[in-house]
Formats: structure tokens, sequence, C-alpha cells
């Protein structure tokens, strides 16, 4: 079987004049977490997004290259609702509907037509579970999402992306905003969640990218500079601005 998920190759992105990303290749495999890690402003979440096409809504942005999916090219002539539900996202801070728990997960599925109250009972079940949030939930679930706590809200906003089905969710810093305890779930279930998808995180934290990620990726000033087995590049990076960067030499 083929173990990429994404490839990238020549990918060179500019906002207006403003170039952001240069000539980045990487392949990211299926079911793994990969980490992308680098200073402020190095283009990790313009990264990220490049993979599911959130660039697109970004006025002045032009991107060149090829980015493929399951070695279809995702910018030519592709579907993005299709593409956006293959590709999940969920956001540094927690951003669920003001609805009822209950129905910022059935929200999506509804839109894509699905209206069985059975089926519809049981995906909001199975996403909850999945995130680690139903036995929190389960007898509140007609309550207001924005009652929960900011870990809580999180974990419902990755239930909500799950409950699209996706293959791959996208995770711009998921616990910036979270307190050590809620951060730690989060981690936790992530463990969980690679199991059955592929998972990209943007993360500040050195920390949490060693933790959890199966393989970094160091950006710096809009160039990918290593990309290799997290152990490895907390260990013996190859690149000395990698060393630098992880060591606290800067950034
Ligand atoms: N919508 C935009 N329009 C113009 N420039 C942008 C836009 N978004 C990002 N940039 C610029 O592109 C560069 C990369 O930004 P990006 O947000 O991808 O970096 P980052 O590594 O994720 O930063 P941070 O860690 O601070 O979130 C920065 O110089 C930023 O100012």
């Amino acid at each position: 079987m083929n173990n990429k998920k994404f490839e990238v190759k020549n990918l060179e992105l500019y906002y207006g004049d403003f170039q952001a990303l240069k000539n980045i290749n990487l392949e990211i495999p299926y079911k793994k977490v990969t980490a992308l890690i680098g200073p402020s402003g190095c283009g990790k979440s313009t990264f990220l997004r490049c993979l599911n096409r959130m660039n697109d809504l970004i006025d002045g942005c032009h991107i060149e290259g090829l980015v493929t999916l399951d070695q279809e090219n995702i910018y030519d002539n592709y579907d993005v609702i299709n593409l956006r539900t293959r590709v999940g996202m969920v956001f540094q801070k927690p951003n669920p509907f003001p609805k009822s728990i209950y129905d910022n997960i059935a929200y999506g599925p509804r839109c894509h037509g699905l209206k069985d109250k059975n089926k519809l009972d049981e995906l909001v079940e199975n996403s909850l579970k999945a995130a680690a949030l139903w036995d929190e939930v389960k007898d509140r679930l007609k309550d207001s999402a924005l009652g929960l706590s900011g870990g809580q809200q999180q974990r419902l906003c990755i239930a909500r992306a799950i409950a699209m089905e996706p293959e791959v969710i996208l995770m711009d810093e998921p616990t910036s905003a979270l307190d050590p305890i809620a951060t730690a779930k989060i981690e936790e279930l992530m463990e969980e969640l690679k199991k059955n998808y592929t998972i990209v995180i943007v993360t500040h934290s050195m920390q949490q990218a060693a933790r959890i990620s199966d393989n970094t990726a160091f950006f710096l000033m809009g160039e990918l500079i290593e990309f290799d087995k997290t152990e490895k590049i907390f260990s013996t990076p190859t690149d000395k601005r990698t060393e630098d960067y992880i060591t606290g030499r800067f950034g």
C-alpha cells in the first residue's frame, strides 16, 4: 500500500508580492501525526491551509506547484467541498456554533442530507465518544455548547470534524488556548485518533511536537528546512538551523 496521504512538490505561495512559502517538498504519511514547527511567521499555518485549500478564501493569495491527496491534484478541478469533507480542520480557538451540543455535531451531516433521527443520534454519540467527550456531555446534549469549558469546546470541535467522517484532520495550534489538563486530554485523544486518521498539527510547543508526533517538519522564513522522524529531529537534526531552533538558540 502507498503510505503517502499528501504529496507536496515545489509548492510556492504568495500573498500579493510577498512569498510566504518557498519551494516546499514533502510527503505526509497516512495515519500518522505530522507536526509543523518553527518560529512565528515562518509559514506553518499557511502551509497547513494549503492542504484543504483554505488559502483560496484569502484575497491576493496565489499558489504554484503540486499538492496531491491520494495521488489526485487538489488544485486541478478538484471539488473543494469534497476536499474539505475529506480534510477536516480544527482551529486554535475553539469555535463551537451558538447551538446545542447535539446540533453542533449534527449540523454538518444534516447539511449533507442526513435526516434520519436514529442515524443522527448514533453519529452524534460515536463522534463524541471518538473525541473523548461523550461521558461528560451525554446528559446535557440539548444544552448550549457555549456553556462548555474551553477544553470541552475544543473536543466538541474535534467531534464536529469527526462527524463528517474525514480522512485527515488538520489542527492549527489546537491547545494553545487551553490549560495543561485540557491540553493533556487533547494530546491523549490524538494518540487514539491517529489509529483512524491522518493528522497534521501546527504547534508552538516543541514538547508537544516531541510527545505526540511521528514526524516533524521544521519551517523557517517560508522554507522547509528539515523533515524527518520526530525522534531524529529532536535528537540529531541534520541542519544546524534546526538544532539552533530546538535548543532554543533562536525563535
Ligand atoms: N492573509 C494574509 N495576507 C498577507 N500575509 C499573510 C497572510 N497570512 C499570513 N501572512 C504572512 O505570511 C507569513 C507566514 O504566516 P503564517 O501565519 O503562515 O506563519 P506561522 O508560522 O503560522 O506563524 P504563527 O506561528 O505566528 O501563527 C507571515 O509573514 C505572515 O505575516
